[in-house]
């Protein structure tokens, strides 16, 4: 059995439900926009993802895990480096990391954005080039800074006048010309969470346009023989649909681009454009394409360059939750459901899982919305109005604040949601001293482990304290 079509919903969930979400007509039903291309339920009523069985999986590897699809993953990263040729395109490393991903993507042709030594430490396990790295921080260290240089990272990208200075040094140190971005702040306010919104002009990252400090960096950029400064960076913000905020963005970068070409009598050749790009958690929302996207940059940029009389800078865009976000799904083994009375006789199916705020913190930090679906069988019984709750201390700890999962869950059942394969695992925490679950990566009915599940043992090799009897 395919995924269902998306439209199979009907009716309103009453009262205890947000607006956009309908009763589904088959509780059973896939909404393909949530899932990667290989997730199908099979015959038998189980979710399959690339060939292999879910319940095989949990079975051979626990729960939670991560489930990726890596055919899915790569022909997104493909998608993204074709729409968007000859720009370069750098996934946000941040969103989702580790060495085979890395490896994936520069087989398929993209470069990474890394944003700490960390990262940039994965990276470089992974063999990743160092021209094929960007570096990205408001408060890089002068490690981080000699590290990367050292490494020979493509660009990297300032974001404070102490980071010029420093990088200056640590350039002229190193006897090299270090390839630079000056990261601005436009003004742009993006339709997204305040938290992950970041071209406001009250923020951390970034020169402010507006204020002159983006004007003051180029000199100071300009100044510095150890330095070559390639063009402007802008980043307005994550999980945005709204393409007008890159619009206003992008017309703005190329403004200012075009003043500091003719104030210094230099030519930029760059302009990365950040990333940004919106996906489908729930039925409510509607993404644009990788192509829908390229075109509309594409043609802004050309717009406004022939407008602004100047050549079109070579583009960079640093996508992460496009790209790996709707890859992966979490799967959960059921442990506890409760009828909570609410008020006026109302009731809400609270379906507690074996993981929580610890492998997903965007629903407590955000207020995001996710969705969910029964995925060791399917069931004939009615839809009820559910909350997925995790198994921490909290009671904020949501997973999926408002979904229909079957009346008939119970203790057992695996559940799957979708859409986690973004700042899940990467701000994934051990709250309550809960070991992070791992990323398994299937293709052809063949599960990769891509990041093994942590141990009571992994935990405690941070504690001195912990004696020979310490993780039995
Ligand atoms: C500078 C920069 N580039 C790229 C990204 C990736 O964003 P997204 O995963 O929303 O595409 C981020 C995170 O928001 C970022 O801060
Ligand atoms: N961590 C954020 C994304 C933005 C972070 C990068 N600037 C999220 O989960 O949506």
């Amino acid at each position: 059995m395919r995924a269902h079509p998306a439209g199979a919903l009907h009716g309103q969930a009453g009262p205890l439900a947000p607006a956009w979400l309908q009763e589904p007509r088959d509780v059973n039903g896939l909404v393909p926009a949530l899932w990667a291309q290989g997730v199908e339920r099979g015959d038998d009523g189980a979710l399959r993802v690339a060939g292999a069985d879910v319940r095989e999986i949990a079975e051979a590897h626990g729960t939670p895990a991560y489930v990726m699809d890596e055919t899915d993953f790569r022909s997104r990263a493909r998608a993204f480096a074709a729409a968007f040729a000859p720009a370069d395109v750098f996934y946000a490393g941040k969103s989702f990391l580790c060495t085979t991903v890395a490896r994936w993507l520069v087989e398929e042709g993209l470069g990474i954005d890394v944003s700490t030594g960390g990262e940039l430490a994965v990276a470089l396990a992974a063999g990743v080039p160092g021209e094929k790295l960007l570096l990205h921080g408001n408060n890089k260290s002068v490690a981080e800074l000699r590290r990367a240089v050292a490494a020979g990272v493509g660009r990297i990208v300032v974001d404070s006048f102490e980071e010029i200075d420093r990088l200056a040094e640590v350039a002229r140190e190193a006897g090299v010309q270090q390839a630079v971005l000056v990261r601005v702040t436009l003004g742009v306010e993006a339709h997204t969470h305040e938290f992950i919104a970041t071209a406001h002009e009250d923020q951390k990252f970034g020169f402010s346009v507006s204020a002159g400090d983006a004007e003051e960096a180029v000199r100071r950029v300009l100044a510095a023989p150890a330095l070559e400064l390639r063009g402007l960076h802008s980043h307005i913000g994550s999980q945005i649909f709204d393409t007008s905020g890159f619009e206003i963005a992008a017309r703005r970068l190329l403004s200012l681009h075009a003043k500091i070409q003719r104030d210094n009598g230099i030519v930029l050749p760059e302009a990365d454009l950040g990333g940004g790009f919106g996906i489908a958690y729930t039925t409510a929302d509607d993404p644009s394409t990788p192509q829908e996207l390229a075109k509309g940059l594409r043609e802004i940029v050309e717009r406004e360059c022939e407008q602004l009389d100047i050549a079109v800078p070579h583009l960079a865009v640093e996508p992460g939750r496009a790209i790996v976000g709707p890859t992966t799904f979490t799967l959960y083994e059921v442990g506890t459901v409760k009828q909570v009375a609410l008020d006026a006789g109302a009731r809400r199916q609270y379906v507690a899982v074996d993981g929580g705020m610890s492998d997903n913190i965007r629903t407590a930090l955000y207020d995001a919305s996710y969705s969910a679906t029964l995925a060791s069988r399917s069931s004939s019984a009615p839809p009820a109005l559910s909350r997925i709750v995790g198994k921490h201390c909290e009671s904020g700890d949501v997973v999926v604040k408002d979904e229909f999962l079957p009346a008939d869950v119970q203790a057992g059942d695996l559940l799957a949601v979708p859409g986690t394969g973004a700042y899940c695992r990467s701000m994934a925490s051990n709250y309550n001293a809960v070991p992070r679950p791992p990323v398994l990566a299937v293709r052809d009915g063949q599960v990769q482990v891509l990041l093994r599940r942590e141990t009571d043992d992994d935990l405690l090799r941070l504690d001195p304290g912990a004696g020979p009897q310490g993780a039995a």
